[in-house]
């Protein structure tokens, strides 16, 4: 099928349903109605089916992908005034799968709390009940080994919690980079004050676990949406995948009223076409073109789209606002410890003299390609990382806020102070590195081994936006995170950074400490050089989200809860620029979940 599909094929074929991007969500949507042998899907993905790979399929390689002119949109922010003027590189997975193809592979959810907050927002049926089940069913677990289970201790999964029958298929990792530093990296978070938890998929998210991955751990490669939603049902007659169509727009019945939507026009080596749906068309495009194929279809911004000479079908001006990401102090920023050489970490795995015996290993299911880079991670409330007069000062600064914003994002911000004042919210996040991390002009030395950490701001009070910069749907568009742009963000991260710092001082970690490295010692000593710091580097943790959010019209909602775009009868959005509001967990299981369930509403079932 793909393969041999030509676009004239396509565009011959009319069908059910039209999915805009086969990525992480589109493919999942695509792959649950067609199940039914008499549905017909066409799928539209701008990039290419790349089966093998090895950068995107063995874990250890997670992560190598960005920035790759091939597998990564490349899209960057425009200078972030807030940021040291910083041009903010954003990824986005590019070819089937989307950005499930370069994530890092980490699967794991957000607590309880956030998801019922989503449906206090306004989104009915929208709850943790509801996303635990469709949780579960887009995942099998496979079980873990008993002796390595044992060796980590490693929970077994429950299936009260876990899914034994999806199509996604997550395990924990088969190998840890730390070596025998993992207890004591634990152990440290323990002493900061995070408390252990063991399984933080059960609806509480707060404390140090292990995470599991988006994994085949018997043989140890990637499951994501193209293999497990694509190749596994390529077989079906009725699921049309084209790849290399770019959809420049969804085309309705003149004279509609809700717009009908009847098919899509894309661009394929060059050649402009039309295809039909006869059902409705689903935008898959991701947080960062999702809002700029709307506004190519005259869904959007009046004035916005009129300098571009579109004409406006529906002004919808909340298309592409709301952008959320997380800031964080990652690859660009990081806080670097030089360690004790005697410990085994990732850095032996980067010397060239280690790339054979990294093959070798890798045959067995073992060693550092076989799993992610990092897969321990903590999450915490901010009474463990800041005090109470950090406390209140964000609050009175998140009311101000709150008191000029328009009435939507003033219930965003009313759910936000209220978690963060929470023990049971997650407001900070760390993600301890086995190895060097590059941060500014900081180089490795051959031999050395390093612990680093990357620090991330959960729920900032930032809001960004992503608009068309052309009415060229070639063009990429402007994306402007807004990092920092709320003062609170860069105190919060500060507080963050310094509770990393804190890490390396633990008796856990002191004695294996040789070095700090990153931010300098000088630097760390000032909180006005670690602002400046921190501008310098932060970057983001590749979560946008909420630019076409799925809220009541007039609170900035762009669909409605059955993630219909308002003003139109048959046009969905399924993929994560739906969820009104950042989450306190990495986003892939929740979009895999968000897509089963728009695919029950899609059916009516
Ligand atoms: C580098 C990186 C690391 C990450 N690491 C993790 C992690 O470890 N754990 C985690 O939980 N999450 C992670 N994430 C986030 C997670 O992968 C995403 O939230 C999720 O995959 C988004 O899914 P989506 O369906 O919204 O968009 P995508 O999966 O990005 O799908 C959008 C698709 O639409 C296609 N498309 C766009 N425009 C057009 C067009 N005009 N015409 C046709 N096709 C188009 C794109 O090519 C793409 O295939 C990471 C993301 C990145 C980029």
């Amino acid at each position: 099928m793909t393969a041999k599909l030509t676009a004239a094929q396509f565009v011959s074929t009319t069908f059910d349903y039209i999915v805009i991007g086969g990525g992480t969500a589109g493919l999942t949507v695509a792959a649950r109605l067609s199940e039914d042998p008499a549905t017909k899907v066409g799928v539209l993905e701008a990039g290419d089916w790349d089966p093998n790979i090895a950068a995107i399929n063995l874990p250890g390689l997670a992560g190598s992908l960005m920035g790759h002119e091939k597998h990564d949109w490349g899209p960057v922010s425009v200078p972030q005034i807030h940021a040291n003027g910083q041009k903010v590189p954003q990824p986005r997975g590019k070819g089937l799968g989307g950005s499930s193809l370069i994530n890092i592979t980490l699967l794991d959810r957000a607590s309880a709390a956030e998801y019922d907050g989503i449906e206090a927002l306004g989104n009915p049926g929208w709850n943790w009940n509801e996303f635990l089940k469709y949780f579960k069913k887009s995942e099998t677990t496979i079980p873990t080994d008993p002796d390595h289970a044992a060796k980590h201790t490693l929970p077994k999964a429950d299936t009260k919690w876990h899914g034994d029958s999806g199509p996604l298929l997550k395990s924990y990792p088969l190998y840890f980079g730390f070596g025998q530093l993992r207890e004591r990296v634990m152990s440290a978070l323990e002493e900061l004050g995070v408390p252990s938890n063991p399984d933080a998929n059960e609806g509480n998210k707060v404390g140090v676990s292990t995470t599991y991955v988006s994994v085949d751990p018997r043989n140890a490669t990637r499951s994501y949406a193209a293999n497990v939603h694509f190749q596994a049902n390529s077989h079906r007659g009725n699921l049309f995948v084209l790849t290399s169509a770019t959809v420049s727009k969804v085309i309705f019945r003149e004279g509609t009223s809700p717009l009908v939507a009847t098919g899509v026009e894309f661009i394929h080596e060059d050649q402009k076409y039309r295809a039909s749906a006869s059902k409705e068309v689903i935008v898959s495009a991701g947080s960062l073109q999702t809002p700029q194929i709307l506004e190519l279809s005259g869904i959007g911004d009046k004035t916005l789209l009129s300098k571009y000479g579109i004409a406006t079908l529906i002004d919808l001006p909340s298309v592409g606002e709301n952008l959320q990401v997380y800031v964080d102090d990652h690859v660009s920023a990081p806080v670097v410890f030089e360690i004790d050489p005697q410990y085994e970490t990732l850095d032996a795995a980067r010397e060239p003299e280690a790339a054979a015996s990294l093959q070798q290993l890798y045959q067995q299911r073992q060693g550092p390609l076989s799993a992610p880079p990092l897969s321990v991670v903590a999450f915490f409330p901010s009474e463990t990382f800041m005090s109470p007069e950090q406390r209140q000062k964000w609050k009175e600064g998140a009311l101000a806020a709150m008191q000029d914003a328009p009435e939507g994002l003033r219930k965003q911000y009313e759910v936000q102070i209220r978690r963060f004042a929470a023990p049971s919210s997650p407001e900070g996040e760390i993600m301890p590195v086995p190895g060097f991390l590059p941060a500014l002009d900081l180089k490795r030395t051959p031999k050395a081994r390093y612990l680093s950490i990357c620090t991330v701001v959960l729920h900032p009070l930032s809001r960004g936006s992503v608009h068309i910069a052309s009415a060229d749907p070639q063009a990429p568009p402007t994306i402007d995170p807004a990092y920092l742009s709320r003062p609170e963000d860069l105190e919060v991260l500060l507080a963050a950074v310094k509770f990393s710092l804190a890490f390396f001082k633990t008796t856990a970690l002191g004695d294996v400490v040789r070095k700090q490295l990153a931010p300098a010692p000088e630097v760390a000593a000032s909180d006005d050089a670690l602002r400046d710091y921190i501008k310098k580097t932060c970057a983001c943790v590749y979560h946008p989200l909420g630019t076409a959010a799925m809220l009541p019209k007039q609170h900035g909602g762009v669909v409605d809860p059955e993630l219909k775009v308002y003003g139109t009868a048959n046009l969905r959005v399924v993929d994560a620029s739906i969820l009104p509001m950042q989450i306190a967990a990495h986003t892939q299981a929740t979009v895999y979940a968000i897509a089963e369930k728009a695919s029950d509403i899609i059916r009516g079932a």
